[in-house]
């Protein structure tokens, strides 16, 4: 008997509906499980990730019932520590080898979590492919998601070739390995050495031979890069960046343009601590994605005035 599921979902205009779809299935996002429909000239696909849209899906062309999860390379993580639900999934999934459950929050400096393998192989690291590119992600050692794939697919298409790139929590080099190819040079620090070992990897494992790893506090980047301006500045470490703006701005080119990552409770909640730092600068918030009932994930792109 038909169901109906409320399911997160990409809505694709339907003359892309079909590249959409195989791009959200070889990227790993797309939810197999249910089959997409059209409604108001747009393809809805259902996807594992949370994304801003919920739709309603009929179950009738189930597959199979899997438990909630997120899959991240070879890895899915469940949102309920279920051991048998973990077993179906991975036999459902031929791409994945482990199933973990999250024992703690994002916490502590290096913004990790604890994981307990509920299934598959006793391991928390993986390969995990974004647009053509690979990285050695472990999610017990180092930061990652990919929950900010399309933000980088923004940034990397409103960059200039030949920009100067830093990124001041660079975790295993996301955003270094995206925007590396089009970039003159990519600075990417971070304080975790074992997110810098990954990032070490990422790089080689991409053969960029222009991205720069270093390991150290943000903080201390301004004295250490000493003279070096940057025409982008990345700053995705979402409970804290604001209060590092200060040393952006001494490391900003002028016309630079900054991405500032932050949990929010209301618009423009940053926008002094930004003009604080770049007087004149034009600041545009974006909505990435909610957190909880009353604050959500939002980037401050933020434009720097030419007469710093
Ligand atoms: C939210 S993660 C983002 C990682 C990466 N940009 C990404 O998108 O996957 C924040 C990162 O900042 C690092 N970090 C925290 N405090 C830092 C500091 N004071 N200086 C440099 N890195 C720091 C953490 O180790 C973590 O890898």
């Amino acid at each position: 008997m038909s169901e109906k599921v409320m399911q997160w979902c990409v809505r694709i205009p339907v003359r892309e509906g079909e590249e959409g779809r195989r791009k959200l299935i070889a990227e790993g996002k797309a939810d197999r499980s249910l089959r997409p429909y059209v409604e108001d000239g747009h393809l809805l696909v259902p996807v594992l990730e949370e994304t801003s849209l919920q739709a309603e899906f009929s179950t009738t062309g189930i597959r199979e019932e899997l438990p909630r999860h997120e899959q991240i390379g070879g890895i899915v993580v469940l949102q309920e520590e279920d051991i048998a639900g973990a077993e179906k999934i991975l036999a459902a999934r031929p791409s994945a080898h482990t199933a973990l459950f999250a024992t703690s929050p994002v916490e502590g400096e290096f913004r990790t979590k604890t994981f307990r393998v509920l299934a598959g192989e006793n391991t928390t690291e993986t390969m995990y492919h974004e647009y053509g590119h690979r990285m050695i992600i472990d999610l017990t050692a180092a930061y990652f998601s990919a929950r900010l794939s399309n933000e980088r697919q923004r940034i990397l298409s409103s960059m200039k070739e030949g920009e100067r790139i830093l990124d001041m929590f660079a975790g295993v080099g996301p955003f270094p390995v995206m925007l590396g190819g089009k970039a003159k040079l990519v600075v990417a620090n971070d304080i975790n050495p074992s997110a810098v070992y990954l990032l070490q990897k990422n790089i080689r494992l991409n053969h960029l031979h222009n991205v720069v790893p270093i390991l150290g506090d943000a903080m201390n980047l301004p004295e250490m890069l000493d003279s070096l301006k940057f025409d982008r500045i990345i700053m995705n470490l979402p409970f804290a960046a604001y209060g590092f703006l200060a040393g952006a701005a001494k490391l900003a080119a002028k016309g630079a343009h900054i991405h500032l990552y932050s949990l929010v409770e209301k618009e423009g909640e940053h926008n002094e601590d930004i003009l604080r730092a770049f007087p004149n600068a034009k600041i545009t918030e974006r909505f990435l994605r909610s957190y909880s009932p009353t604050s959500w994930h939002a980037v401050y792109d933020i434009e720097v005035s030419n007469e710093m």
